[in-house]
């Protein structure tokens, strides 16, 4: 068994023995008549309401958590499910499996299309318009007359349960949907349901499209330049926890004798969100921990306690109710644990474990293998004169206006399988720019054209750019720092695996098999760049040079035919750099085309081939490394008269 099998094997079982003992402990608290007590109707409810909370929730902490989405309307969500399915079973008269299926589909349906507005917007933006939507639905349960108004659904004058075939699972008779919180066999439904809820949200974040969630939540740019089409991503984050929020609202139908609009007012979204965010947002067990100590606190008798307790010893006048309690509770959450119960406790462990290991030395920590470099002496292109190498990338007559000013101005550049070209000019030139431009942040304007590997990709979304074989760094590293180095280099890889949403649900042989590949890639990927032992380090944790090896080497995971670089050595000492530097001519020499663009000029004239410099948008040089250093333009605009010749490659003086 390889270690990646023996790791994926160990967290599910990590993750069931989790969920078995919150279960346990939830039946313990919330249940206290389990050992001898009769299960009453408000008890067995408490337990559903868990189980029904805990479905919802782990459908908002995609949304929220994961995909940093805000949304205060996972509530509605709920109401949909939970009416529309009764709805259908008793006014449609359908089948109650057909009418849970389609409640579901209705709630998902209704996030796709708040999705739609949604994605166009960030922020709290997301948060208004989830929370109105919220509102809005909640007032129209109130107020049509089909679903009973004020006095809920159904409506007993309206309404006989006896027209209600009895649901039978294997040949046993449950009580008619609506009625059945008592029954244990429904019960064990609930409980089913919401393992296998779990189970479906665990597979999404431990996956590809769990990591495509977080990229779009630090970045959205950066995600589209890791192939991730993010709007198309946010609409289908919206519906599947929109379904989740559906499947909470059917099961809750199952549980109650009647539907009220009281429950599902706002307050069951910002209890939701309460929830998510106490548990640990972005954490697999967030919504787990968030809900059972909130419900617990709620079903049992402690938060009434804690109230009776202020009236008796503090003041009889001025005390917090429960939901004064819940909030001071999120309050102390939010400025002692930011990052939820589960999270505190991650960097807790995380801590602990650096504590007892030697603290690496950044200064030695980046060393790129024996491999690289065999690979970079093996490979033909080095011996290959410039011109006669394929071109990989061309841009022409590449022009971009900011309003009135000419940022770049009639570009042209040709990018050589490998070879580095460096992009050098003063601050302000317009390097950034055209990098910009050739990755697909900024559309072409007028003429401008570009064609990569022989296909034009002109006006092409940087996720296309990606997948036609573009990879690229940033001027500042562009991690996604909750997650650890290992994960940060596999989500480099993810859009080319081409893995579907329901394969992955289902965590189907193919996506376990290339989610072992991806992490062994990835792997492979660290240990070459030298930086394997921070692997499982959060990159948030890690110095500036080695945050700029894990962004290469996520740039690399796609294996790139093109490889943009901005500034690659800016904040690297100068070992770094150098070691920067083996680390490109490999790189290239392994047959990729890079652009560099780079301050450093010990860096560019010992590793690039051929150099453009530009200023105020226009090349002013285009030619070697040796030339650059003679040249008048280049040395009035951007060297100076007093720059001191360096060696370029070969070992040519200028
Ligand atoms: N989003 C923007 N809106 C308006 N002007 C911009 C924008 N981005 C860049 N500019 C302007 O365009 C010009 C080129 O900027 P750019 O960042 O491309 O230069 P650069 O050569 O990359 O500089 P540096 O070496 O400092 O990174 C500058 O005058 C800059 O102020």
């Amino acid at each position: 068994m390889s270690t990646v099998d023996g790791y994926r094997r160990s967290l599910l079982r990590k993750d069931l023995l989790v969920l078995l003992v919150a279960v346990t402990i939830a039946a313990v608290a919330v249940v206290p008549g389990i050992g001898g007590d009769p299960m009453t109707i408000s008890r067995s409810q408490s337990m559903g309401a868990i189980g029904v909370a805990l479905i919802a929730a782990c459908g908002l902490n995609l949304l929220a958590g994961y995909a940093g989405l805000v949304s205060l309307g996972q509530g509605a969500f709920v109401a949909i499910g939970a009416y529309l399915s009764a709805w259908a079973m008793l006014d449609l008269g359908l089948w109650w499996p057909l009418a849970i299926v389609a409640a579901i589909a209705a709630s998902a349906g209704a996030g796709a299309v708040l999705s739609l507005a949604a994605a166009r917007l960030s922020g709290p933006q997301v948060a208004m318009i989830t929370l109105a939507f919220a509102i809005v639905v909640h007032r129209l349960f109130n107020e049509l007359g089909m679903f009973g108004r004020l006095a809920g659904y159904p409506n007993v004058s309206n309404h006989d349960t006896s027209l209600l075939d009895p649901v039978t699972i294997g040949g046993v008779a449950l009580e008619p949907p609506l009625f059945a919180g008592t029954s244990p066999l429904v019960m064990l439904l609930v409980a089913v349901v919401v393992v296998l809820a779990f189970v479906a949200y665990r597979n999404l974040t431990q996956s590809a499209w769990g990591r495509s969630l977080r990229a779009i939540a630090t970045n959205e740019i950066v995600a589209s330049h890791i192939g991730i089409n993010a709007r198309r991503r946010k609409t289908a984050v919206f519906t599947v926890a929109a379904a989740f929020g559906g499947v909470a609202g059917t099961m809750q139908t199952q549980l109650q004798a009647h539907l009220q609009p009281e429950s599902f007012t706002f307050t069951l979204s910002l209890s939701l969100v309460i929830m998510v965010i106490l548990g640990g947002a972005g954490r697999l067990y967030g919504p787990v921990v968030g809900v059972l100590v909130l419900m617990t606190l709620e079903h049992s008798n402690a938060m009434h306690a804690l109230v009776e307790f202020q009236q008796e010893n503090l003041s009889d006048s001025w005390f917090l109710s429960d939901e004064g309690l819940t909030g001071l509770l999120l309050i102390l959450t939010l400025v002692f644990l930011p990052s939820g119960i589960v999270g505190g406790a991650q960097q807790l462990r995380y801590r602990r474990s650096r504590r007892t290991e030697a603290a690496p030395d950044p200064e030695v920590a980046i060393d790129a293998d024996a491999t690289i470099r065999r690979e970079a002496a093996r490979h033909e292109a080095s011996t290959t004169p410039l011109a006669e190498l394929p071109v990989a990338m061309e841009l022409a007559n590449v022009t971009h206006r900011f309003s009135g000013l000419i940022a770049v101005d009639d570009m042209q550049l040709t990018l050589r399988a490998g070879s580095i070209h460096a992009l050098v000019g003063p601050n302000g030139a317009g390097k950034t720019t055209l990098v910009n431009l050739t990755t697909g942040v900024y559309p072409m304007q007028g003429g401008s054209s570009s064609s990569i590997l022989g296909t034009e990709a002109t006006g092409l979304p940087p996720h296309e750019i990606y997948r036609l074989g573009v990879a690229r760094t940033f001027q500042t590293p562009q991690l996604f720092h909750g997650e650890s180095a290992l994960v940060n280099v596999m989500s480099g890889l993810d859009a080319r695996l081409g893995q579907s949403f329901l394969a992955t649900l289902l965590r189907l042989p193919r996506i376990r098999r290339l989610e072992a590949e991806a992490r062994e890639r990835a792997m492979e990927l660290l240990r070459r760049l030298g930086i394997e032992e921070h692997a499982e380090v959060p990159t948030g944790e890690l110095p500036y040079g080695l945050q700029r090896a894990v962004e290469l080497a996520r740039a690399l995971a796609s294996d790139p035919k093109v490889l943009i670089l901005d500034e690659p050595a800016a904040g690297l000492n100068p070992s770094e750099t150098y070691e920067l530097g083996t680390t490109l001519e490999a790189i290239a020499a392994s047959g990729v085309a890079i652009l560099l663009v780079e301050h450093d000029m010990s860096l560019v004239i010992r590793v690039a081939d051929e150099v453009t410099c530009m200023e105020r948008g226009a090349r002013i040089y285009h030619g070697d490394a040796a030339g650059l250093q003679q040249d008048e333009q280049v040395l009035t605009a951007y060297l100076g008269e007093g720059h001191v010749t360096i060696k370029g490659k070969g070992g040519a003086d200028a």
